[in-house]
């Protein structure tokens, strides 16, 4: 089995900023610099130009922060501003289109619930890394299916690229999911929840051994 090349915290933007663009960009420059070397930006709620713009934003803001942009939901904006990736959940578009649309080297992945099947096909659909979950209950999606941890353990044993758990991970609980085989903790919530999101990083990044939380 190949080592992932994938870790460490993995922090998605929150509802509650997507409305105040100044505030989410400092709090993902805090998210940053407390060590989430990954952002995802997730939006139910802006379209065109107004997602467009954000998009740029956090992008730019990212690549200030050495960290790398993944797109939720849709590959072909995570073209158009050139973004790092894109994750995409069941419903949001194949994996093989969006890498062949979005290149060998961009980060794609995929949802897969408590699934170990749904894995594998993202796996050999092009996957960069497998999300499970949620594993905690969850705030930002309450709705969501309650995954396994075993799942993760199984996947961990069998999958060759790396395994994210989301949905409820906290500091504190992060460690559960870590010992059953993640090696990305995925949260909003836990980190830009906080009132210091940059200490709030900092608690889930010192859970990986050898952690570097210095802004590169
Ligand atoms: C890292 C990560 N894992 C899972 C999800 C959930 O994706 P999806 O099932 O498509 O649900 P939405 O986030 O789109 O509501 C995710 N976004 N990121
Ligand atoms: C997007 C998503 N998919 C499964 S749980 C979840 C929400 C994660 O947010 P939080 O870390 O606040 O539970
Ligand atoms: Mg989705």
């Amino acid at each position: 089995m190949k080592e992932p090349t994938l870790s460490g915290l993995y922090a998605i933007t929150p509802d509650a900023l997507l409305r105040e663009p100044a505030r989410l960009l400092d709090a993902v420059t805090a998210a940053a610099r407390g060590g989430a070397r990954l952002i995802q930006y997730r939006d139910k709620h802006h379209f065109g130009a107004e997602r467009l713009a954000l998009a740029r934003a956090l992008l730019q803001t990212c690549r200030a922060a050495g960290a790398r942009l993944i797109v939720n939901d849709d590959a072909e904006l995570a073209q158009s501003i050139g973004a790092d990736g894109v994750h995409l959940g069941a419903g949001d578009g194949s994996l093989a289109d969006a890498r062949a649309r979005l290149g060998p080297r961009a980060l794609i992945g995929a949802s897969c619930g408590n699934s170990l099947e749904r894995a594998r096909q993202a796996r050999a659909a092009g996957a960069d890394y497998v999300a499970f979950g949620r594993f905690f209950a969850s705030t930002t999606k309450p709705d969501a299916p309650p995954a396994d941890l075993r799942t993760l353990t199984a996947a961990r044993r069998e999958l060759d690229l790396a395994i994210c758990a989301i949905g409820g991970i906290t500091a504190d609980n992060a460690t559960q999911v870590l010992a059953a085989g993640a090696d990305l903790v995925a949260a909003v919530e836990g980190v830009f929840g906080a009132a210091d999101v940059e200490a709030a990083a900092r608690a889930y990044v010192s859970l990986w051994p050898g952690s570097d939380t210095r802004i590169p």
